[in-house]
This record gives C-alpha cells, sequence and structure tokens, in this order.
C-alpha cells in the first residue's frame, strides 16, 4: 500500500485527495506519479476505472506556479463529454492549490469560452478541433505550456487526430513534459511516441487479463430479429441499477432508445450527431438516475467515469478488442463490481473469439431467456422491493385497511395482487429495428490501422510530413530504454504480447471503424 504522504505530495493536495476520499495510491498512481515529478515522458497504461486520471492529473497540479496566469498544462481528449469530466477532476485536485481548469470542447459557445480563457486558467482541457480553432483565433496561447498530457491516446489516433494534435503542439515549447494515458495501447502508439516524445518511459500495471477482474463477462448468440427481444428479456431479469446499451451506428442508438422506451424502460440515446446541449441533457439525466438506461455509441465508450453503472450491454459487438475493454470498462470502476454482456449474430463468433484472446478472458454463454424467466426476474424485483417497505417503511397508516381486506379476501390472494401492481410484466409491444449487417472481416491494408484511417477519412487526409524533429526513444519500465530512431523499433513491440499478431487479429483490428466524425466529438 501506498499512501499519497508517501509520494509526497504538498499539503494542499493532500487536503484535496482526501476530500475526494481517496485513501491508498492505485497501482498506476503509485507508478506514474514519482516518475511524472521527475519530468519524464512517459506512457501509461492500466485498466479501465483504476485512476489514471488522478495519475496524471497530480503531478499536472503540482508543477503549476499559482502566481501565473498563463496556461501552463494542457490535457487533450478524445470527446467532449471526457473533457468535461477530467477538468472536474483536475479542479477537484487543484482547488486547494487554487489551480484552475477550464475545459474547451466543440459544440460549446466559442464567445463563451473565449471570456472563460481571459480568466486565467492554469490548465485547459480540450477536444483537439476546438483546442485548434482557438489557437487560430489567438484566444489561447500555448507558449508557457511546459506539461501536455494525451488522455485515451490510441483512440485519438484512431479517430484521426494526430495532425491536429501535431498542429497544436507545434505551439507548445519542445522542451515540455509529455505523458500518454490509456487502457489499451496498440502497437501504432508507437509512431505517436516517437512523434511528440523523447526517451519515454512505458508504465504499465501489470494485470493477466486487459480487463478488470471484477466484471462478469457473458455473452449471448442470438439472430439479428431475435436481439431486441433478448435484450429487454436480460434487462428484466438483471434489474440493473444504470445500464449502457451500446449500438454500432448512430441509427442503431435512436432506434433502440426509441424502441426501449415503447416497452417502457427509462432510456435516452447519447451519439454525435445530437446537439451538444442535448448531449449534456441525456448524460446529466443518466447521472442522476433520471433515466436507467444509456444507450450510446462508441462515443460513450471512452474513460467516463459513472458511478452506479452495473450493467454493460454490447448489443452490437465493438468493432474491436480495445473498444470492447474499454465499453465494459464503464462498469466494475475503482473496485466495484459489473457485468457485461455481448450480443453476437451467428456470423460474428470470430471476433468474439478474438476479442477473448486480446483480453486473456472467457466469456460465458449465455442461452437467450423465456418470457417466464424474465418475469421471474421481475416478480423477484417487485419481492426486494416489497421487503424493503416492509423493513425500512412506517406502515402503521396502512395496516387498518389491511385488517379489513383480510376479511374479505385471503392473504395468499391479497399478496399475489400486490406483488402484480408492483410487477413489470414482460411488454411485447411490437418492435422493428433496421438490420445491421454481421461484422465483417475485412483484408488489413498494409501497415496500420492509422494510415488505413488516414487514407479514409475527411479530415484525416491531406497529410502532412510524417517526421518532426523531435528526439524519440521508447522504453519499458524493465529498464531498455531502447531510444532507438524510428523505423528501427520494430523489435519493441513485442512487449505488447505476442498474443496480438496473427493475421486474423490484425485483419480485424485494422477494419474501418464505423466510427462518428471527428467533428462531433
Ligand atoms: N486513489 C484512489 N482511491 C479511490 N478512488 C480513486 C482513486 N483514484 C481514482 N479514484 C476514482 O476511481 C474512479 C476511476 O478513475 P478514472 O476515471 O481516473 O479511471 P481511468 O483509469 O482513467 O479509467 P478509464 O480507462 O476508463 O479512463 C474515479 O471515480 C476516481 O475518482
Ligand atoms: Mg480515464
Amino acid at each position: 500500500m501506498t499512501t499519497f504522504q508517501e509520494l509526497g505530495l504538498s499539503p494542499e493536495l493532500l487536503q484535496s485527495i482526501n476530500n475526494m476520499g481517496f485513501e491508498e495510491a492505485t497501482p498506476i498512481q503509485r507508478d506514474t506519479i514519482p516518475t511524472a515529478f521527475k519530468g519524464t515522458d512517459l506512457i501509461g497504461q492500466a485498466q479501465t476505472g483504476t485512476g489514471k486520471t488522478a495519475a496524471f492529473g497530480i503531478p499536472l497540479i503540482e508543477k503549476m506556479d499559482t502566481k501565473s496566469r498563463l496556461v501552463q498544462g494542457i490535457v487533450l481528449a478524445p470527446t467532449r463529454e471526457l473533457a468535461v469530466q477530467v477538468a472536474e477532476e483536475l479542479n477537484k485536485i487543484g482547488q486547494f492549490k487554487g489551480i484552475k481548469t477550464l475545459p474547451i470542447y466543440g459544440g460549446q459557445s466559442i464567445v463563451r469560452q473565449i471570456k472563460a480563457l481571459k480568466n486565467g486558467p492554469h490548465i485547459i482541457v480540450g477536444t483537439p478541433g476546438r483546442v485548434q480553432d482557438h489557437i487560430n483565433r489567438k484566444t489561447l496561447k500555448l507558449e508557457n505550456v511546459h506539461t501536455v498530457v494525451l488522455d485515451e491516446a490510441d483512440e485519438m489516433l484512431n479517430m484521426g487526430f494526430v495532425e491536429d494534435i501535431e498542429k497544436i503542439l507545434e505551439n507548445v515549447p519542445t522542451e515540455r513534459h509529455t505523458m500518454l494515458f490509456s487502457a489499451t495501447m496498440p502497437k501504432q502508439i508507437q509512431n505517436l511516441a516517437a512523434k511528440f516524445m523523447k526517451d519515454v518511459l512505458l508504465i504499465k500495471v501489470k494485470a493477466s487479463e486487459m480487463t478488470v477482474k471484477n466484471i462478469e463477462q457473458e455473452y449471448v448468440e442470438v439472430k439479428e430479429r431475435q436481439k431486441f427481444d433478448a435484450l429487454c428479456r436480460f434487462m428484466d431479469i438483471h434489474s440493473p441499477e444504470l445500464a449502457i446499451v451500446f449500438g454500432r451506428t448512430k441509427r442503431r442508438v435512436d432506434e433502440l432508445s426509441e424502441a426501449l422506451s415503447k416497452r417502457g424502460y427509462s432510456a435516452e440515446g447519447i451519439h454525435g450527431d445530437l446537439p451538444q446541449a442535448k448531449r449534456d441533457k441525456v448524460l446529466r439525466a443518466f447521472k442522476n438516475n433520471t433515466i436507467e438506461v444509456l444507450v450510446a455509441t462508441d462515443v460513450a465508450a471512452r474513460g467516463l467515469d459513472i458511478s452506479g453503472v452495473s450493467h454493460v450491454y454490447n448489443f452490437d459487438i465493438p468493432q474491436d478488442p480495445e473498444s470492447y475493454v474499454h465499453r465494459i470498462g464503464r462498469t466494475g470502476r475503482a473496485g466495484k463490481t459489473g457485468y457485461a454482456l455481448t450480443f453476437i449474430t451467428p456470423r460474428e463468433i470470430d471476433h468474439l473469439y478474438t476479442i477473448e484472446k486480446i483480453t486473456q478472458r472467457k466469456m460465458i454463454k449465455r442461452a437467450v431467456p423465456s418470457v417466464s424467466e424474465a418475469m421471474e426476474g421481475q416478480q423477484q424485483l417487485a419481492l426486494e422491493k416489497l421487503m424493503e417497505v416492509i423493513q425500512q417503511d412506517d406502515l402503521s397508516g396502512y395496516k387498518q385497511t389491511a385488517v379489513e381486506l383480510l376479511e374479505e379476501n385471503d392473504s395468499v390472494t391479497l399478496v399475489a395482487a400486490a406483488l402484480k401492481l408492483l410487477t413489470k410484466e414482460p411488454d411485447t409491444t411490437p418492435i422493428n429495428l433496421t438490420d445491421e449487417p454481421p461484422l465483417s472481416v475485412k483484408k488489413r491494408r498494409p501497415n496500420n490501422r492509422f494510415s488505413d484511417r488516414r487514407r479514409s477519412g475527411g479530415k484525416r487526409e491531406g497529410g502532412r510530413p510524417d517526421n518532426n524533429n523531435r528526439r524519440s526513444g521508447y522504453s519499458s519500465r524493465g529498464g531498455e530504454r531502447s531510444g532507438a530512431p524510428r523505423g528501427e523499433r520494430s523489435s519493441s513491440s513485442s512487449r505488447d504480447g505476442g498474443n496480438r499478431s496473427s493475421s486474423r487479429d490484425q485483419s480485424y483490428r485494422s477494419q474501418k471503424r464505423v466510427r462518428e466524425d471527428n467533428k462531433n466529438r
């Protein structure tokens, strides 16, 4: 066990960490904070929900000069919601030191952001597109930035943000401290490290599996047309506290959230085509438990930390194993338990095997529950509600009526009627979802997914020189700091785990993903 005192935090930060209820450092915090204090460029990899935000947030804030009113630190994140969340956490960590963090992201009034930027924030957390916009408008100056963090670095790379990041970093002094964080670090991340970092140290929290142990992982094989009924039955049995249902496309999310609402679930959808105000509203409602089911594209797969998410349903199998890891990582956070169920259609079984192989974790096969099983699940829930009222509420105001009722009815009939009233009986309102074709295996293009995306994505095209003049190196925590020039480091890929290299895996991983446009992130 490592305490934050042992990590040498200032009294101000110890106070905020204490206020946040953190008692001891998580492994990634224990391993990265001392290295980050030394100013070493690093890549931090640890499972979802294990405190990577504070792992970079603590050293970032410790390094801020409170007397300055200039921006000294910048964090880039792939989605707007994540930028907001990270800024909130940094504001908590920095509150007693007086460090101000400002989120800037697309979809929010630029005028409002310009005003806020004038208030002298020390740290900016932003999505690449909007940050660049402010740089171009000269409303954000990065010449005094000494620390840069790329949160969910591999996702920003997947999305083709690498050029935006490069442009942003051209505005930051080269003598800077750069940190990359994610739960997954595909090999292509080395290109990013080579581009943006110096003598990089890879700090990877060792785990036998990529996903956290306390998430129960199951799958169900079902025909496309039967998926929705199966989902409803599973949810009736599980009665999740809060659930996220992931769909592959925006249309899927729209249709699913509407269909779930029709069947009586309290559900709303979120994806990149919705106006930001709507996205904010839906997420707020989910966090406040006003809605119980969030239906989402992968826009909600990364980094979001919502307490109470007990179940994740992959209604459509994710596009690649990394996406799987992040999606299910929305549950089982900070040591809590969680549950994840993945739906596959018969032709998608190979994708499931690939996920299992890469995560090093087997999923348990489940059969589609019958209507009566779903009904039993709901009855059980009603029973629990009833027992809770018996134990916790004052029922004296109801007892006289109960006595009168019992004079005319037998007790079993009465209790059965009460249970019926409390039970949400399976709803069979007809639903017609547009079929999604099964996830297919396409031929892998040469090199890597990054180059695929550059060719295919509007904003990602139009290349730029592939190189900058930054020195680069890449070493594992084990010590062998290679320092080898780019192009000579292919051997270092073995650190990623030899199990990742079968051609089938690669072709799967390199598929062009049905992703949302960068601008919507
Ligand atoms: N030392 C700690 N003790 C207790 N809780 C912590 C500690 N550090 C972080 N947490 C809490 O754990 C939760 C998960 O943290 P965080 O969002 O930083 O995870 P993450 O590793 O970035 O996950 P992801 O890979 O999904 O982005 C948050 O609610 C955070 O406040
Ligand atoms: Mg995170």
